[in-house]
């Protein structure tokens, strides 16, 4: 667990450039990441959001330009145990129960004993523990993966789209989780599509078409453009930079699940 005495940002991203066959998928990024906050990734559907966390958690190709977190290169071996990641698919095994998954990863990482259970309880699936993730529902196998990456407690928890498919009452109880992780030192990075979760977060970074396009607190946000709601604030400052009218992120209430084209990439996708 970080013990706080690190003052360094706990993500560090410059000059990021990703192309993804022919095209700039990411374009010169930068940003920090301040320790023991929650911070939203925000932005349409296919802006770069997917690429840029997969960058941050060193598994993606193509990546030009400065990426350190905790102060090590992005990827690095060090950084195995500190840092999780849960992708948008649900990385887990079907036949095997919920509990049996998180046994089964929690040995993989080494994590303490009684993990498990304290893991499952966070996410919400004490009933469902010894069900097969087969017989489960999106949203609560999409939970189990979120409970794994939640695994040994990391330091930085890289978290894509979590709470699609889930209900409001489900959402609320995950955000209300983030908090918890972060009034405990932990630091995590959440994206999302739906804009009403950016007042969740301490600190936002808008996406738009490969680009940061507002790096700033849901406060901030809200006061400089003269809004009242995020929605319109994500508008606001497409209108300022010229930008042809965007279809507003929270338009899009379901969302598809991305694959990696690269086989390469594929295999390398995982909770951690
Ligand atoms: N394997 C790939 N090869 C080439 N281009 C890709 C590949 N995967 C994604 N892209 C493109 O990269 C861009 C960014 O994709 P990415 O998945 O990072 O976006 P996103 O913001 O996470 O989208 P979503 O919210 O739908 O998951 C998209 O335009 C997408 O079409």
């Amino acid at each position: 667990m970080d013990d706080g005495t690190d003052a360094r940002p706990a993500i560090q991203v410059a000059g990021l450039t990703v192309r993804r066959g022919r095209r700039t998928v990411l374009d010169d990024v930068g940003f920090e990441i301040p320790r023991g906050q929650v911070t939203g990734l925000l932005g349409p559907s296919g802006c770069g959001k997917s690429t840029l966390m997969r960058s941050v958690v060193g598994v993606q190709g193509g990546v030009a330009g400065e990426l350190r977190v905790l102060g090590e290169p992005a990827g690095s071996k060090r950084l195995r145990r500190r840092v999780s990641y849960a992708t948008q698919a649900a990385s887990v095994y079907d036949d095997l129960t919920v509990q049996q998954n998180l046994r089964y990863f929690a040995r993989v990482l080494g994590a303490p004993g009684g993990d498990t259970e304290r893991v499952i309880e966070l996410v919400g699936l004490g009933d469902h523990a010894k069900r097969r993730v087969e017989a489960l529902s999106g949203g609560q196998r999409n939970r189990v993966s979120l409970a794994a990456a939640l695994l040994g407690s990391p330091d930085v928890v890289v978290l894509d789209e979590p709470t699609v498919g889930l209900d409001p009452v489900l959402r609320v109880e995950l955000w209300d989780l983030f908090r918890e992780l972060a009034a405990t030192g932990t630091t995590l990075l959440v994206s999302s599509h739906v804009m009403d979760e950016a007042l969740r977060c301490d600190r936002l970074l808008l996406m738009r078409e490969g680009r940061i396009i507002a790096d700033t607190s849901p406060a901030d946000l809200l006061e400089r453009t003269g809004t009242t709601d995020p929605e319109a604030a994500f508008l606001a400052i497409v209108a300022t930079q010229g930008g042809a009218p965007a279809r507003p992120p929270a338009a899009a209430s379901h969302h598809g699940r991305h694959e990696a084209a690269d086989p390469a990439e594929a295999s390398k996708e995982g909770t951690r």
